[in-house]
């Protein structure tokens, strides 16, 4: 068998190596032929008897050669591991007896195997043939993949002799002792045939010489070999049997060598015939391994196609798998921030569980203590029992004596009810005459009020300032058992240069000197505030000039804080309304209820302000102010429009308002400089009362007010606004002084509507029931004698005056 030809470039092995035997490495003696890997899986060796191949160089298996299954096995394992696959040549019995597929087999020579379709294993590094070291070890390697020994060379016993028309001839051989010559003067041996080695002619290396090991079917003996030729021998031209000798000698050589030509002619023609019969196979098994190749090609495809397939399944896996771990991830740390909620918890809820059972032995502890107390308790009170047994019993006797007592008590406590009853009816008796009574107080309290007349006058004199001069004074009150007299003295100068003075006495109904107290002075009036709370028309107005102490009579000081509400410097309206407030509350022990309704005006220049009104609705500037006007209601009272009436429902109330009045009156006071001494204010308190047991109601109204400064047009020096603001005052106490003459008089007519004052006061002056205080307020100074002196002047005009069913004691 010989090698199949390499194609130029081609990238598979040597021929002789495809096909699964090596010429080159059976031919040494000393080489041993090797089965390794896939390269020389399919060698084979033939028995060598220590001798060379013949001439054509190829080892070629005797026809029945059968190697041993392991053998044959490991040559049929061998695989083409440097293009990927691998290739098996297999004996084509041994392919029959092994089930190969039909088709497979070449069919024309024994010793060339089928090539298997071969199967990739691995991914080809390169598609270069790997060259196998001729010296390598022959190993093989198995279905796993691992390096197994490959077996023994076949032995000389188990191979088969080749064909005996081969017949072997021994070879002239170059220096390297593996080059071979083919037939055709092709290197059949490339892969192991050293570089130096060169094709010899046909038949120049035959070597006539006979083997000594070839069996006796050689054609030619040893004689025909063809020998050196005949040494000439040195003869002389007479020698003629030498040279016929000698002819004859060279004519034996060249037929022998005319034989020996022949016989390697004829040597030759078979391996011709036979090298052509292999590349028929070699070419086949081309195309075999062509379409093998192709197979692999596509396999290679289909493969890579499912890598890549794979490789995406695999990302897309990964992918998922990623998106897994992380939602895995997630929630592992959703779960072990919960576990670890769960902990604290768990920890906290373990410190509170252990302070409870601290705390519980605790108690424990002193519910031991109490049981052992308990127990010394029980075991005292044992024997007290026993000792109030005993007591018990005398008890006993005693309580029968106590039950009798009871007896005795109960018949004298039928007897007290008895008499209660009878009190109580009497009590109901009483009370109702006290009503009646009180019916009568109010008839009495009103005729004694009439009869210290309905227009009285006080005067009072405030103490003198820091810078006056004490002992000029012009003002006198002389010692009188009623307190009801005053002297001012007048010096003056005449027309000589004498000066004179002059002494003007008046008598009103009460004179208060500077020292008397806010106490003293509201006790006198407190009798008029129980005429409103009665059901009368009350009007109480301070008089006087500039300074004299008409505020300080009316309200108080000027600031009053709520603290003050208790104070002794609180002037006649906190008294009166403290006074009222009082008072209710005792007259609803005989049915009577109060509702008491308050408003806070000034008159300014003939105009009424609302002092309990928001502080921005009586803006001078700004916002148009809501215009109050005076009306009768339909009860005949007098009323302001639109005016802020105010619940007073407690006494602090009384506070508030004050407090909101002096708020107003201030933000007034930065519009209009001395606007509180140039305006009259006037309080005013609707009481109505109605007692639910008697049937009976009153309807009072108490007017408080502090009129603006009195002094004289000649003596104030105004002009402009001031001086208009005096005319306005002047007019307004003008009015006043006419209304009160008129009724003093009985004129039908009262010209209460001169001014926005007397209209306001129409209800309270001079109406048949009203009752009517003045208070003339003097300031004791000397520089204040002249306004002092026309002040005590119209408080006699007005004390002079007799109003209602009352006539004045000692009026005149
Ligand atoms: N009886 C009094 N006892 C103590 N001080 C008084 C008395 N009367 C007035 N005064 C003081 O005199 C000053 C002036 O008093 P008040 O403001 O009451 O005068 P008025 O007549 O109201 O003045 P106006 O007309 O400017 O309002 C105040 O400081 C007040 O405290």
């Amino acid at each position: 068998m010989t090698g199949i030809p390499q194609p130029p470039g081609s990238m598979l092995r040597p021929p002789s190596k495809i096909g699964g035997l090596e010429s080159s490495g059976v031919i040494s003696g000393k080489r041993k032929a090797t089965t390794e890997n896939d390269s020389d899986a399919g060698v084979l060796t033939a028995p060598n008897k220590g001798t060379s191949v013949p001439a054509a160089g190829r080892q070629i298996a005797a026809p029945g050669f059968k190697p041993k299954k392991a053998e044959m096995d490991t040559v049929y394992a061998g695989r083409r591991s440097s293009q990927g696959f691998k290739v098996t040549v297999k004996p084509q019995e041994s392919a029959a007896s092994s089930g190969a597929r039909p088709g497979t087999t070449t069919g024309t020579s024994a010793r060339v195997g089928v090539v298997r379709r071969a199967v990739p294993r691995q991914p080809a590094k390169s598609m270069a043939p790997r060259r196998i070291p001729a010296n390598r070890s022959a190993v093989t390697r198995g279905r796993g993949g691992g390096v197994r020994k490959a077996p023994a060379p076949l032995g000389r016993k188990k191979t088969t002799p080749p064909p005996d028309s081969i017949k072997r001839r021994r070879i002239e051989r170059p220096a390297d002792a593996h080059a071979m010559t083919s037939p055709t003067g092709d290197n059949a041996n490339n892969g192991n045939m050293g570089a130096g080695a060169l094709p010899r002619p046909v038949g120049s290396n035959v070597d006539t010489k006979r083997k000594a090991g070839d069996d006796s079917s050689d054609e030619y003996s040893e004689d025909d070999s063809l020998g050196p030729p005949p040494a000439p021998t040195q003869r002389n031209g007479k020698d003629l049997e030498g040279r016929m000798r000698d002819l004859e000698a060279q004519v034996r050589y060249m037929n022998t060598g005319k034989r020996t030509a022949q016989k390697a002619k004829k040597q030759l023609s078979i391996e011709l015939e036979h090298n052509n019969t292999k590349v028929t196979q070699l070419e086949y098994e081309k195309k075999l391994l062509e379409a093998t190749v192709e197979d692999n090609g596509k396999q290679v495809r289909l493969l890579r196609d499912e890598v890549e397939d794979s490789q995406r399944t695999l990302q897309s896996e990964k992918r998922r798998h990623e998106d897994e771990l992380d939602e895995f991830q997630r929630s592992h740390r959703r779960e072990m921030e919960q576990v670890q909620e769960e902990q604290r918890q768990l920890r906290k809820r373990n410190i509170e569980l252990e302070e409870d059972l601290d705390s519980t032995r605790a108690t424990l502890q002193l519910k031991k203590d109490e049981c052992a107390q308990l127990e010394a308790t029980v075991s005292k009170q044992a024997s007290e029992h026993i000792e109030l047994e005993g007591n018990c019993r005398s008890l006993r006797s005693k309580a029968e004596q106590l039950e009798n007592i009871i007896s005795e008590r109960e018949i004298r406590i039928a007897e007290l009810d008895e008499d209660v009853a009878s009190r109580s009816h009497t009590i109901e008796e009483l009370e109702a005459k006290l009503r009646k009574e009180e019916t009568l107080r109010r008839g009495l309290h009103n005729a004694i009020q009439e009869l210290k007349g309905n227009i009285r006058v006080f005067c009072r004199v405030r103490p003198l300032g820091q810078a006056d001069e004490a002992a000029m004074l012009p003002i006198r009150l002389p010692t009188c058992e009623d307190n009801n007299e005053i002297e001012l003295t007048q010096t003056s100068e005449n027309a000589l240069g004498r000066s004179t003075s002059k002494t003007f006495p008046f008598k009103f109904d009460r004179v208060f000197e500077s020292e008397s107290t806010q106490e003293a002075v509201f006790e006198e009036v407190s009798q008029l505030i129980q005429s409103a709370l009665d059901g009368y028309p009350v009007c109480i107005f301070a008089y006087g000039q500039t300074g004299s102490g008409k505020t300080h009579t009316m309200q108080g000081p000027d600031a009053l804080s709520a603290n003050d509400m208790d104070s002794s410097v609180l002037g006649v309206i906190p008294r009166a309304v403290k006074q009222i407030y009082e008072n209710t509350s005792k007259l609803a022990e005989r049915g009577w209820e109060y509702s008491l309704e308050g408003q806070f005006l000034e008159i300014y220049n003939e105009t009424i302000q609302d002092l309990l009104a928001p502080a921005t609705r009586n803006s001078q500037n700004g916002e148009k102010q809501t215009k109050l006007d005076i009306y009768q209601d339909s009860e005949g009272h007098t009323r302001v429009k639109n005016v802020t009436t105010v619940n007073v429902d407690s006494a602090g109330r009384v506070h508030w308002l004050l407090a909101r009045a002096a708020e107003n009156r201030t933000v007034a006071a930065t519009n209009c400089n001395e606007r509180s001494s140039r305006s009259h204010s006037v309080f005013t308190l609707y009481l109505r009362g109605k007692n639910s047991l008697t049937g009976e109601s009153s309807s009072g109204v108490l007017n408080l007010i502090d009129l603006a400064g009195s002094e004289r047009l000649s003596s104030s020096g105004s002009s402009g606004d001031r001086l208009k603001e005096t005319q306005a005052i002047n007019k307004s106490l003008a009015c006043l002084g006419d209304v009160i003459a008129a009724l003093a008089k009985g004129n039908r007519h009262i010209p209460y509507r001169n001014s926005k004052l007397t209209h306001l006061l129409q209800e309270s002056l001079g109406a048949g029931n009203s009752k009517t205080l003045m208070f003339v307020c003097v300031n004791p100074s000397p520089s204040s004698s002249q306004e002092s002196l026309c002040s005590l002047q119209f408080a006699t005009k007005v004390n002079s005056c007799q109003i209602g069913t009352a006539r004045r004691q000692g009026a005149t």
